[in-house]
């Protein structure tokens, strides 16, 4: 399995600044151990490991270059971080990450002063950089701000918003561009089109020469200082005039795993640079890691895995993940029905639509990390009378919620969104956690809100979000396998606005949204063992609310509890609500309701993290017998 690798130049790197110890030589020695620890330490964690291979040798240049914390490195995305986290202090905690109460999978604040800005989501660094070079200018004690950037997140809408303004702003920052010619999937679009042809006419000697030493051919912003406006254009021989056009110096391409080119292009950037430079550099996802190399996706994310043989270790199971099904019974409702398209930002596989693309490839839609224009190129289609599936993990559909209320709910088009990693989603943590859309989606006018409770009734929504034309729908889906429950032939639209009795019981009543059903219906044989037994109803829909079982449930009960895999806000909110203004409450009805804690959970596995949001089994338990007034003893 794992051998600790040979370290003797990376044993005697605590912080950065020992880099500056190091002659270029040692560098080099240096990046291939700490290649060698990355693979290794991921191999006992699992985690993202192509993107972190390919910087490698990027992140010994800039550590070695650059005066960290002080200057500002602000890793995109944050998920190929790992080598940067074991040069900053980090290592001796490198085997923990993604684990409960270890290291973050990204970069974050609160772990370590060399992590400027916290990250998860993509194409934010440059707008953050933007922020620390104008802090710089108005006096805060900071040094350079250094944005480094994917080809894949460049392509975020958010990335040139930002390279707009700090063009316009014109003050001393760099932007690193990673070029790997890969997202995820393979990249989408005319700039990745565009970077291609930057290097294809542009040699990489050529700026090596640059780098050792070669002035002349340098951009004359570059040569010269603050003069910039007129020469801005020129760029070099190769051009990169886009990023000129709006306001960096380009500089480019350069081997980004060739440290003797790296290095002096660095220090001689940050000997002469004095407005925004964009640093265009080659890399390949996974490199020097034969089995992450060979991987269409250059070993994006892995599980643990054998270092020798690059297997990977996988759990059993035998239920289909969520996300299978969604795809295939959107792949079957779209057989019947031509007008069903399907839309991914950039994440084909990860939202099971690489299944749609292959059935129907004119019909699927990879606009890249776009997720605003997801939405609002859904709504169009909608517009146009089509049937448009906008596939989006929850955390991601956040950066499209204006474009979800102005574009589509506004005009009550009928765009239907699949939400997939609602809830907690394990080791990504926080930025990754799907707390929100219960509110944010329940909160819209005209908008019809579902939460499947196992993956049959996945399959029902798929049918009922094809089959409903009136407006927008979504339903929500967590990440990970099913519940191993009968699969139905095929899906059935379902009434819309009506949930359903899973159980009878007495005296209390869960109304449960999405698949917590699971660990209320564990609860309740915990229940029943001391005669307890609630009844227990899978609400389905949140909008409309079932006001007719909800009434029934009050009528029949002394109390009520909702739970969700959501923040305040969403589905206990609305039944809360609906019982105030129903006055129930004033007859001294009782109600309780389960949700995620105010505050945003670390990192740890999906039920580790339930755990200390306190919705496993156990606390749904406690929470009934509280509501009864039935005195336990605490657990140990
Ligand atoms: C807003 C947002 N959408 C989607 C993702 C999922 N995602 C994470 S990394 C990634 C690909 C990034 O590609 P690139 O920037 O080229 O980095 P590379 O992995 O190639 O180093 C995507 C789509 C995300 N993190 N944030
Ligand atoms: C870094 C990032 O945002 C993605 O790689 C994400 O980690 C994918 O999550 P899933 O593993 O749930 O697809
Ligand atoms: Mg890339």
């Amino acid at each position: 399995m794992s051998e600790t690798p040979k370290t003797p130049i990376l044993d005697r790197v605590q912080l950065p600044s020992d880099l500056k110890a190091l002659t270029d030589r040692e560098l080099r020695k240096l990046a291939e151990e700490l290649r060698a620890e990355t693979v290794s330490a991921v191999s006992v964690t699992g985690g993202h490991l192509g993107a972190g291979l390919g910087v490698v040798e990027l992140t010994v240049a800039l550590h070695a270059v650059f005066d960290a914390p002080r200057d500002k490195i602000i890793w995109d995305v944050g998920h190929q971080c790992y080598p940067h986290k074991i040069l900053t202090g980090r290592r001796d905690r490198i085997r923990t990450l993604r684990t409960k109460g270890g290291l973050s999978g990204f970069t974050k604040r609160s772990e370590s002063p060399y992590d400027p800005f916290g990250a998860g989501h993509s194409s934010t660094s440059i707008s953050a950089a933007v922020g620390f070079a104008a802090a710089r200018e108005l006096g805060a004690p900071t040094g350079d701000a250094i944005a480094v950037i994917g080809d894949g997140a460049m392509t975020g809408g958010m990335a040139f918003e930002a390279m707009n303004h700090a063009g316009h702003l014109g003050k001393r920052l760099f932007v690193v561009l990673n070029d790997n010619e890969m997202s995820i999937a393979p990249p989408v679009g005319a700039l990745s089109t565009y970077l291609t042809r930057l290097y294809a006419e542009g040699p990489m000697q050529d700026l090596k020469a640059v780098a050792k030493g070669a002035v002349s051919l340098l951009p004359e912003t570059l040569q010269e200082g603050a003069r910039r406006a007129k020469e801005m254009l020129k760029g070099m021989a190769v051009g990169g005039t886009l990023f000129e056009a709006l306001g960096f110096t380009y500089v480019g391409p350069v081997d980004g795993h060739d440290l003797d080119a790296l290095l002096p292009l660095l220090r001689m950037l940050k000997a002469r640079a004095t407005g925004p430079v964009l640093i265009h550099v080659l890399t390949k996802k996974g490199k020097g890691y034969a089995p992450a190399e060979s991987r269409p996706d250059g070993g994006h994310a892995t599980n643990r895995f054998d270092v020798a043989t690059g297997v990977q270790v996988k759990a059993p199971s035998n239920a289909p993940s969520y996300t299978r099904v969604f795809a295939e019974s959107l792949v079957k409702e779209a057989a019947r029905d031509e007008k069903i398209v399907a839309v991914t930002a950039a994440m084909p596989e990860g939202t099971g639509l690489n299944l749609f693309a292959e059935r129907f490839p004119r019909r699927c839609f990879d606009v890249g990390i776009a997720e605003q224009h997801a939405v609002t190129f859904s709504a169009g289609l909608a517009a146009a009378g089509m049937k448009p599936f906008c596939a989006i993990y929850s955390t991601f559909l956040q950066r499209g919620y204006d474009q979800i209320v102005h574009d589509v709910a506004v005009q009550r088009l009928p765009v239907r969104f699949a939400i997939d990693r609602a809830g907690l989603v394990g080791a990504d943590g926080a930025t990754h956690a799907g707390s929100f859309d219960i509110g944010f989606m329940s909160s819209l006018p005209g908008m019809v809100v579902m939460a499947a409770a196992d993956e049959a009734e996945l399959v029902h929504m798929v049918a009922t979000a094809a089959a409903h034309d009136e407006g927008p729908i979504a339903f929500r889906y967590p990440r990970g396998e099913g519940m191993g429950v009968e699969m139905p032939e095929a899906g059935v639209p379902l009434e819309i606005g009506k949930g359903r009795i899973v159980a009878e019981g007495a005296r209390v009543a869960i109304l449960s949204y999405g698949t917590r059903l699971a660990e209320v219906l564990k609860a309740r044989e915990a229940l029943a063992a001391r005669g307890l037994a609630p009844t227990v109803a899978d609400a389905r829909f949140v909008k409309p609310l079932d006001t007719d079982l909800i009434l029934r449930l009050v009528a029949e009960h002394e109390a009520i509890l909702t739970i969700e895999e959501g923040a305040i806000g969403g589905f206990g909110s609305h039944v809360a609500q609906f019982l105030a203004e129903s006055g129930v409450f004033d007859r001294g009805f009782r109600f309780r309701s389960m949700v995620l804690p105010d505050t945003f959970i670390d990192h740890a596995s999906p039920e580790d993290m339930y755990r200390s949001a306190g919705m496993n089994a156990p606390e749904i338990e406690a929470k009934v017998l509280d509501l009864l007034g039935v005195a336990v003893a605490k657990r140990a």
